[in-house]
């Protein structure tokens, strides 16, 4: 197995995975999950709730092991967390970040930890959020703390960036904010995979769809 993928591995892919398997406690999530996502593509990824989108983004950020099977993700073996944590953000459905941290702060942390420099408060400008640099997480609004999640994914553009229900929690003009970051991220080269139950909005920055069901991936046509 793991002669085969280095064997068909090229670094046009962001990522692959042959036979991976996924057991968490006594639920098995993936069974046998094969996928090849170019590097720069736009996925988004479907699934009813429970099929399994947030594990599988998990296991692409390298945050859960394989029970079985392969992948590589930016030419790194999924194995080599470290490597494959430089190359990836996950921003979680529940936005990630240190409450007791400020928006400023938690932006900073961020770059620290990926050795990266960025401007924060042009970031915070971007989405709004100049007025509450130095408030503390804690005490925003949960669309705020979506924004503030955003632009930390901006700032830290990783080469595979994964969003999970980026469109949660947000009216209409934070909608719109997200969809223009997010077609700003793959301007710039990121490849994107976004997990959503819109698909008509998530489409527009991440045009191939995948569906999660029953532990395997499928491709969705256009208009389904
Ligand atoms: N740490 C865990 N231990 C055991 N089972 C888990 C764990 N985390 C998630 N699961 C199970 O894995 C399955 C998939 O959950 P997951 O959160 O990946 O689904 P999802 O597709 O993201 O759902 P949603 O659309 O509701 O966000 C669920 O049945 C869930 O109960």
């Amino acid at each position: 197995m793991a002669d085969l993928l280095s064997a068909t591995a090229t670094p046009a892919h962001a990522l692959q995975l042959r036979g991976v398997w996924l057991r968490l406690g006594r639920e098995v999530i993936l069974r046998g999950v094969d996928l090849d996502v170019s590097r720069g593509e736009g996925v988004t990824l479907l699934g009813e709730n429970g099929a399994g989108k947030t594990t599988l983004l998990r296991l692409l950020a390298s945050a859960l092991r394989p029970t079985r099977g392969e992948g590589r993700v930016m030419d790194f073996d999924l194995r080599d967390s470290r490597a494959v944590r430089d190359q990836v953000h996950l921003m979680p459905v529940d936005a990630g970040l240190y409450p007791d941290l400020s928006c400023a702060e938690n932006l900073d942390f961020a770059l620290r930890m990926h050795r990266a420099a960025g401007d924060v408060p042009a970031a915070l400008r971007r989405v709004n959020l100049e007025a509450a640099a130095a408030r503390r997480v804690r005490f925003l609004s949960a669309g705020m703390r979506k924004r503030l999640a955003l632009a930390r994914a901006h700032l830290l553009a990783r080469p595979l960036t994964l969003v999970d229900e980026p469109f949660a929690n947000l009216d209409d003009a934070g909608r719109a904010l997200t969809l223009h970051l997010l077609g700003e991220l793959r301007a710039r080269g990121v490849t994107l995979i976004v997990a959503a139950h819109e698909p008509d909005l998530a489409r527009q920055v991440a045009p191939r769809a995948l569906r999660l069901s029953a532990g395997k991936v499928e491709e969705v046509g256009h208009g389904s």
